[in-house]
């Protein structure tokens, strides 16, 4: 289906009341542009870490949404110049001029899917879960995997290299902590390698579908890992109920900055012996990371490499 998008020219400061305003009149979603740099709470969550060079905020902002064809655009849009009329005693609206263009129906949340095939790391092979296992490979360890919108095919570096010292430092039965889990790729893979029993953590409350769905599609019972949404940095229900002192190992594949505040806490709920394997690290940020593994009194093991991203493993002795 073809739909018509309007990108109406306002200002940052009325972005929000304005947005507000297109909803009310029952638009479904709108998408906002403007120059305002990303907070460090919104690079977290997005894990994003080098971001590209943008110029200095203006105070434009514009604001996309779409209507269906059969809708009553032209009355739609009177409505919308009265609010705005209506706003502009109190808010500098801006310009308030609107770009009409026609766009596709794309499936955007599953479109990514048709980059996404099978591959290998090492010799495990990672195989999205609509995709057939060819004969030659069955006898390889296979990983099914659907992220849907959570974080977590594989086929990014960080995961990589946090699977191969997972293998290296999983034994039989041992207890796992994935913070940040995602798609629960990491903690899958552990139980697979031999672990116990694996917890995910993630901010994001996609991971808990994502995480379930592919935990059952590889066969892993739920008498074997638990998920959670929640900031286990600073939210003490969350790492009580994580648990203290009782992972051998503790995995957490996230940007930089937030391991370094993550690293003190999970300290708590490492055993003695216990390996953290950190990454989501980029090559700049690697001594910040090294940094706050040892002020946090956990003795470094290795430091890995994959393209530009780093993998930091350390003991708690
Ligand atoms: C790079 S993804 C890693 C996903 C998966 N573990 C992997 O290795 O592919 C980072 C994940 O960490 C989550 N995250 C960011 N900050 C977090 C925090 N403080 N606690 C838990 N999860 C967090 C994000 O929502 C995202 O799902």
């Amino acid at each position: 289906m073809k739909w018509k998008k309007f990108r109406l020219k306002t200002t940052t400061e009325a972005e929000d009341i304005v947005s507000s305003m297109l909803m009310d009149l029952g638009i479904q979603g709108v998408q906002i542009e403007d120059r305002i740099p990303l907070s460090q709470s919104d690079k977290e969550q997005m894990f994003v870490d080098i971001l590209p060079e943008i110029e200095a905020d203006d105070g434009v902002a514009y604001l996309s949404f779409y209507l269906e064809p059969e809708e009553d655009c032209e009355k739609i849009l009177s409505e919308i110049r009265r609010e705005l009329q209506d706003m502009s005693a109190y808010v500098n609206v801006g310009e308030c001029t609107v770009e009409e263009s026609e766009t596709e129906d794309v499936d955007w949340v599953n479109n990514w899917k048709q980059y996404f095939h099978q591959f290998c790391v090492d010799d495990i092979l990672i195989i999205p879960s609509w995709e057939d296992v060819s004969p030659e490979d069955e006898d390889k360890m296979i990983i099914h995997i659907d992220p849907g919108t959570a974080f977590g095919t594989g086929m990014h570096e960080t995961t990589q290299l946090c699977i191969r010292q997972l293998r290296k430092y999983v034994t039989e039965g041992c207890r796992v902590l994935d913070v940040g889990c995602g798609s629960g790729i990491l903690g899958m893979l552990a139980l697979k390698f031999g672990a116990g029993y694996s917890v995910g953590t993630d901010l994001d409350p996609c991971a808990i579908d994502a995480t379930k769905e592919n935990m059952e599609v590889n066969g892993i019972g739920t008498d074997s890992y638990e998920v959670m949404i929640g900031n286990i940095i600073d939210d003490r229900e969350v790492q009580d109920k994580v648990g203290y002192g009782c992972y051998d190992i503790v995995a957490a594949n996230i940007l930089a900055d937030v391991l370094v505040q993550l690293t003190p806490v999970i300290v708590n709920q490492l055993k003695p012996g216990g390996v953290y394997i950190t990454s989501g690290i980029i090559d700049d940020k690697e001594q910040t990371v090294v940094d706050a593994v040892k002020a946090a009194g956990l003795e470094v093991l290795s430091v890995t490499y994959q393209g530009e991203w780093v993998c930091v493993t350390a003991r708690k002795n």
